[in-house]
């Protein structure tokens, strides 16, 4: 499924109209109804309904919801929260097309107490005021209305987009309509993949309305999810061997922090890499060893370690900042000429070498967390937060590299600047380990998979998905650990070829 900016989205209205016909007024047709059709899901002939009618496009749709209800006998208000003028277009076809067909419209006025009543009698509110129209912040009366559907205790269902939340990133703060579930309308839009944004949609499902996929415009981003990796997961084969899933070594781990080599290599290892070899401090490999038995040990030296016949290389995790690591990731850079992965301590260290990145011709892929990739960048967390998108984009395309930036919605982009994004996944996941096993599973697509793209989005995709499934079968997300998503693994691949 793509995801697009409104900019994207009005592109793709506008072929639609030109390249097979469809009019604005049956593509609004199409979506009011569609929007209805799944906002059906949460209302009963029972709810008390009101629906908030703004201006643009998303009050025409608003117009169409609330005929459409009131045609099947819902107990519908009907509200037009801006002057009459203000309506023009398609959206003023439809209010006459309303008001013919003999349905009551109420008129909101800054003096009128009557909205704020009728919300408080309501058990739905349908908000239809503003979608990607949305131009900076909310103005009168839209903000006091907002604050009032947002005091109630009343169902809250959002049309396209929540009214006052931005459809693109890079904006810092608004305040808008606090959505308990949105129906989105065609393609999600980028700030339902954003921090600070994603709680006012709610829950969010797509609807379709009739645009002509075939002739629409390319998108360079898309959501990646379960049933993606079920397209695309390679198959063992039946006559394969050891040798044919890949040989990856995992760089890393130290004397205090054994476990996360040690966790990234068994990760791998369940996720069907044929051979795993560690590189850590003499003194930890003791310690992981028992852990990993089937992986072979090499001893981390200062000056630097032998690199060739190895599928992946991972390096990272574990590793601390000790001055020589810094060493060992400008050797892997220079030395490793298959895809190398960077994590964890090692993108601290990156920091220091980015003309290294720069000038590598083998595959990089860099897997930090917005922390991270503030450091790496010398932005903030926050304005990573707001913008990952262009950020991320703009990275990989300067750097050659691929970034996969961790998140609830980790954004994976590729040096041309594709970008999937992966929502799999729960709170469980936010705990020490789940880096490490996350690089672990993203080594061993990588050495099993045709496609960086495809590795990188399906390895995501599986360590979050495992999470869910975990939790659904008996975990919390208060226990969950990244060793039990390790050992879940099992779950997740049986589950997927069923
Ligand atoms: N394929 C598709 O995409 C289809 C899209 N469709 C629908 O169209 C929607 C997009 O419609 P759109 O372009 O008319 O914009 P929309 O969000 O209704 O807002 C425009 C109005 O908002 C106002 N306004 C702006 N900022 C404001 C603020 N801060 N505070 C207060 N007011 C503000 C602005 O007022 P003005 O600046 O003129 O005062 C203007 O009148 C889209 O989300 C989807 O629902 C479907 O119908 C069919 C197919
Ligand atoms: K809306």
């Amino acid at each position: 499924m793509d995801i697009v900016t409104a900019q994207e989205m009005y592109e793709r209205d506008r072929v639609t109209v030109e390249a097979v016909g469809l009019e604005g007024k049956m593509l609004m047709e199409n979506a009011g109804r569609a929007v209805t059709q799944d906002m059906l899901r949460h209302i009963s002939p029972q709810h008390k309904i009101v629906i908030l009618i703004g201006a643009g496009n998303n009050g025409g749709d608003g117009f169409v919801i609330a005929r459409t209800l009131m045609n099947l006998n819902y107990d519908v208000e009907a509200w037009q929260v801006v002057p009459d003028g203000k309506i023009t277009g398609d959206a003023k076809a439809h209010k006459e097309i309303f008001l013919a067909s003999g349905h009551p419209l109420k008129m909101y006025s800054h003096s009128s107490e009557d909205l704020e009543s009728s919300l408080c009698h309501a058990d739905v509110c349908i908000d239809a005021m503003l979608g990607i129209g949305a131009d900076g912040r909310l103005r009168e009366p839209l903000a006091e209305i907002v604050y009032l559907c947002n005091e109630q205790a009343i169902l809250r269902l959002a049309v396209d987009v929540p009214t006052g939340v931005p459809a693109d990133e890079g904006v810092e703060k608004f305040d808008a309509f606090h959505a308990h579930f949105t129906t989105i309308i065609e393609a999600p839009k980028l700030s339902a993949f954003l921090q600070h944004a994603k709680p006012f949609y709610g829950e969010w499902s797509v609807v379709e309305i009739g645009l002509p996929k075939q002739k629409l415009p390319n998108c360079s981003r898309r959501l990646w999810g379960v049933q993606d990796v079920k397209r695309t997961l390679p198959e063992r084969d039946a006559h394969s061997h050891k040798g044919t899933h890949g040989k990856g070594l995992f760089v890393g781990g130290s004397l205090f922090m054994p476990g996360s080599v040690a966790m990234s290599a068994r990760a791998a290892l369940r996720s069907g890499a044929g051979l795993v070899a560690i590189a850590t401090d003499e003194q930890a490999i003791p310690s992981v060893s028992p852990y990993v038995q089937e992986a072979t040990f090499v001893e981390l030296k200062e000056e630097g370690q032998a690199v060739s016949g190895y599928d992946a290389v991972a390096v990272g995790m574990g590793l601390g900042r000790r001055p020589y690591c810094g060493k060992v990731v400008k050797q892997l850079m220079q030395e490793v000429d298959g895809p190398l992965l960077i994590d964890a301590d090692g993108l601290h260290l990156l920091k220091g070498s980015l003309d290294e990145l720069e000038r590598r011709s083998a595959p990089t892929v860099l897997t930090p967390h917005p922390g991270e990739f503030a450091h790496l960048t010398g932005l903030t967390a926050p304005e990573v937060l707001q913008s990952p998108f262009v950020y991320s984009r703009e990275f990989a395309e300067r750097y050659g590299a691929y970034i996969v930036l961790k998140g609830p919605s980790t954004i994976i982009t590729a040096p041309d600047g594709e970008q999937r994004v992966d929502r799999s996944g729960n709170a469980g996941l936010a705990k020490g380990g789940s880096g490490d096993v996350l690089s672990g599973i993203l080594i061993s697509m990588i050495m099993q998979s045709n496609g960086l793209m495809d590795a990188l989005s399906n390895g995501c995709v599986l360590h979050g998905y495992t999470a869910e499934l975990l939790v659904e079968a008996g975990h919390s997300k208060v226990d969950l650990l990244a060793s039990d998503v390790i050992e879940g693994l099992s779950r997740t691949f049986r589950t997927l070829s069923s």
